[in-house]
């Protein structure tokens, strides 16, 4: 990313994530949770925090809805704002992640190639892109805010799935199909998935 400035210097800290990593032992990564609304991002990274709470690991979990609260509150849903939305969210997650937390990150993030910019700031291995797959139509039918509603009265515009694209991701490293699987079951999958490739 080019900055505004061309007179900053990085200035390298004493402390490494390699020596956050041992004082916590564990590994620190992050877990990209992609999806339309209402297909259950925000509810498995919640159960799969309180999974790696139980198990010791430290751990936070970035939101849209909340994140769009504070940081983001300037963004709205047009393409180059979910751009920018995406970009500051993948800078807070690297941040965290080099902190040495396991970083839990819920968007929509409909455009793969806003996902592969995220990608691109991690290194091989930290960023793990979970597809929350669901049909349209269960999203829709359990709208647990009612924006589907509101979309579909055209109250709501450039809506995910209504009135903007939702691209589901080319070769993510895992996919979970909600509509066929329990909360624990979905987030069974993601644990054993960790386990198998040694991130926890
Ligand atoms: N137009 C439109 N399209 C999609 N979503 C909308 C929109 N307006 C508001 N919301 C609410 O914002 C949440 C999505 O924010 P994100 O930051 O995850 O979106 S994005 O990644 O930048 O596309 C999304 O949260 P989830 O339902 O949890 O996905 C909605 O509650
Ligand atoms: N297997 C499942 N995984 C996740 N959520 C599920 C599942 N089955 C049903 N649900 C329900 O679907 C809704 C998903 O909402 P939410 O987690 O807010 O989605 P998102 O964050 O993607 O908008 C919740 O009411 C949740 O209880």
């Amino acid at each position: 990313m080019r900055t505004l400035s061309g007179n900053i210097m990085w200035h390298q800290g004493t402390i490494t994530k390699k020596d956050r990593r041992l004082l916590n032992r564990h590994d620190s990564f992050t877990l990209w949770f992609t999806g339309l609304s209402g297909s259950g991002k925000s509810s498995l990274a919640n159960e799969v925090e309180k999974r790696l709470f139980e198990m010791g690991f430290r751990s936070y979990i970035l939101d849209g809805d909340n994140i769009r609260h504070g940081l983001n509150s300037n963004l709205g849903f047009s393409p180059d704002d979910r751009k920018e939305n995406l970009r500051r969210i993948g800078e807070v997650s690297k941040l965290f992640v080099d902190a040495g937390v396991i970083t839990l990150a819920a968007f929509i993030s409909p455009y793969q190639v806003d996902r592969d910019m995220v990608r691109k700031m991690f290194p091989n291995g930290e960023f793990i892109e979970i597809f929350i797959s669901c049909p349209l139509e269960i999203c829709e039918w359990r709208d647990p805010k009612g924006l589907y509603l509101k979309a579909r009265k055209g109250e709501l515009k450039e809506f995910t799935g209504i009135s903007a694209p939702y691209e589901p991701p080319v070769s993510p490293e895992v996919v979970i199909e909600t509509g066929k699987h329990s909360i624990s079951e979905c987030v069974d999958q993601i644990i054993r998935y960790l386990k198998l490739k040694g991130k926890i």
